[in-house]
């Protein structure tokens, strides 16, 4: 798969930050509060006597940003241009209201690192993070090991194990390691820790590398 002008650890600092950072740009400030209203909407009183006005105000907002739409097609070749990637995935993309949103770091030993804490909007069972959000999660940190290690692909195969239930409000590691290639092959783990050094998630990832026209 085209890198493009990817980072690797081969060319690259240890630390380099392979993740868009959120910017103080309109467009984050404003999937930033659209965060905030997913999370504080599981967690308002249910009896609040004023939802009927919160979804009336919600409509105006999307009815707003539906007007100011291009056609999907334009939107997907403006998204995919540049360093799209990262700014919109459902991972690490600042633009993206359901990503965390996880910055991620590229080391010097080939792993990729990051740390979140996640929110009741992720959560499976009672005070656990969801176990498809963990699987999304790893996923995408897979996919960019890969790319800090110097080639990528699809996901072909995804083995998910979950030792243990994964918190919600406390500080998670993510990470990623590119372990093999052969051939298009590509061979990946990763896992999401406690701060006390739990493993909740292990993942092992077999990875294509395959060629995706990017929208034009
Ligand atoms: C992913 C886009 C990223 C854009 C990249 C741009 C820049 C990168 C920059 C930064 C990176 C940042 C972010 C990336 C982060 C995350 C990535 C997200 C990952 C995903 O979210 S991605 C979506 C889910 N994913 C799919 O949507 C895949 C659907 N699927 C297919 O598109 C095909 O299925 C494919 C391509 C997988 C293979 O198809 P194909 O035709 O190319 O290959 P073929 O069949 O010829 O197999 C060749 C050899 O692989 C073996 N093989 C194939 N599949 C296997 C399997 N499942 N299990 C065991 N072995 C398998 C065969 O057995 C054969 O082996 P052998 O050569 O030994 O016979």
């Amino acid at each position: 798969m085209d890198l493009g002008s990817h980072p690797t650890f081969e060319s690259h600092d240890d630390g380099t930050v392979l993740t868009s950072a959120p910017q103080d740009a309109p467009v984050d400030r404003a999937t930033a509060a659209a965060r905030r209203v997913v999370d504080a909407m599981l967690r308002t009183d249910r009896a609040n006597a004023n939802l009927d006005r919160v979804a009336e105000e919600l409509n105006s907002i999307a009815d707003h940003l539906e007007e100011h739409a291009p056609a999907v097609a334009e939107r997907l070749i403006d998204m995919w241009n540049g360093e799209g990637v990262t700014r919109h995935d459902p991972v690490t993309g600042p633009e993206n209201a359901i990503a965390p949103p996880i910055v991620l770091e590229g080391l010097s030993d080939g792993s990729v690192r990051g740390e979140v804490t996640l929110t009741m909007p992720y959560q499976g069972p009672p005070g656990c993070v969801h176990g498809g959000v963990s699987a999304l999660i790893l996923d995408h940190v897979l996919g960019v090991a890969n790319a800090w290690g110097g080639q990528a692909g699809m996901t072909a195969q995804l083995n998910v194990r979950y030792h243990r239930p994964t918190p919600l409000f406390e500080p998670l590691t993510v990470t990623g390691r590119q372990m093999s290639v052969e051939g298009r092959k590509i061979n990946t783990v990763g896992s999401i820790t406690t701060a006390d050094g739990e493993v909740c998630v292990s993942v092992e990832g077999l990875f294509i590398d395959a060629a995706v026209p990017r929208p034009r």
